[in-house]
């Protein structure tokens, strides 16, 4: 069973979610306002039964059908205004969600956007799913990787203040971030042996030193040294610039970018709407759409589907995989 949460109420995920389950067969449990699904169907004549879900029970594979655990919202919402009282509404769907995943109810998650601001604003500290799920699951450490036809970009810091970034970036957090990646790619993706690209931080990569000092300092040592540990196939660190170039790009199975933009423009400029951002390193696999909550498009019925399909369809090949490995494990 895949889990779903819409996400932002006042945003585009809960129109999405109907859309998508109106059009596929996948059976998906959302977890989100009962009352907020209804109304979406109703005002953009969604044709969607919402059935509630019943975790004793498996769910069937129904056309025109949303499983639905109901979480009541705290005040109704307007399409495209956000409202801070509902914050707590938005991650009480997470808690909620990750703690089924935990327990085994649900293999997947998938996520629809959130307004990080607005949970901000309800006085609640939040950076995003990834920290968010990360800290929930118990984990050290997540990697937030996003993935597109022929592209994937996995991230070594995440929602940070750009002049947060060279202090963050250690070999500590390079080896652990490297080694999930790593582990990830053979398991979830089926890759025997990960060809990885990892980019340098500063312009030119430092361009010898007279740029900056982390790709001599901390990335070029921490790379020899897994190298020569694992054997793995790391390349870098190279100019970020270049690096994003079909000659390096088809001899990698994934890149490491240091900071957000360093490496989404990238990913989001060749798939936007196709893409999918997945949380590696987690207990349970979670997939996202690859684009925020488009205030400016709620309510429309306008909003492309594309990468919630994407989100879903990754979710599915992930549990596969993931079946597969457990298979020939035993
Ligand atoms: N997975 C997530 O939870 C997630 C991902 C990205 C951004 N966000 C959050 O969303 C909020 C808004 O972010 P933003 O404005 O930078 O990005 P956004 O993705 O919401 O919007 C950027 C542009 O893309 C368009 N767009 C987005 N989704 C679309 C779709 N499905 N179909 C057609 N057009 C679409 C919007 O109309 C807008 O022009 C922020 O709080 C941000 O942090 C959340
Ligand atoms: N960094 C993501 C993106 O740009 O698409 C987005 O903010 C969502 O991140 P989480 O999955 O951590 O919420």
């Amino acid at each position: 069973m895949i889990a779903v949460t819409p996400g932002e109420p006042a945003g585009i995920g809960p129109e999405l979610v109907c859309r998508y389950a109106s059009e596929n067969s996948t059976p998906l449990v959302a977890i989100a306002s009962q009352a907020l699904l209804e109304s979406t169907c109703q005002a953009l004549d969604i044709d969607l039964v919402l059935e509630p879900f019943d975790p004793t029970q498996a769910v069937t594979n129904k056309p025109k059908t949303l499983y639905v655990l109901d979480v009541p919202l705290a005040v109704p919402t307007t399409p495209g205004q956000l409202n801070a009282s509902n914050a707590h509404y938005v991650l009480r769907t997470l808690e909620i969600a990750t703690d089924y995943c935990l327990d085994g109810t649900f293999e997947a998650l998938v996520t629809g956007p959130v307004q990080k601001s607005v949970i901000n604003d309800a006085g609640i500290t939040f950076s995003g799913h990834t920290e968010f799920l990360c800290e929930r699951s118990q984990c050290e450490r997540v990697v937030m990787m996003l993935a597109t036809e022929g592209l994937r970009v996995a991230l070594a810091t995440t929602h940070l203040p750009l002049k947060d970034v060279p202090n963050a970036i250690t070999a500590e957090l390079l080896e652990s971030i490297i080694s999930i990646l790593h582990h990830d790619l053979v398991s979830q993706f089926g890759i025997a042996q990960p060809r990885i690209l990892v980019c340098g931080l500063n312009p030119h990569a430092g361009e010898g030193g007279h740029m900056g000092r982390e790709e001599i300092d901390v990335i070029e040592p921490l790379l020899t040294k897994l190298r020569s540990q694992y054997q793995w196939h790391l390349t870098g660190p190279l100019p970020a610039d270049t690096l994003f170039t079909p000659k390096h790009l088809k001899q990698a199975d994934a890149v490491l970018a240091m900071y957000h933009d360093q490496g989404l423009p990238v990913l989001k400029y060749k798939g936007f709407g196709n893409a999918v951002n997945i949380t590696l390193g987690l207990p349970f696999i979670r997939t996202s759409v690859d684009h925020g909550t488009a205030l400016d498009l709620a309510g429309k019925g306008i909003a492309d589907l594309g990468s919630l399909k994407t989100a879903i369809t990754y979710a599915e090949a992930m549990i596969e995989a993931t079946h597969t490995q457990q298979a020939t494990s035993t």
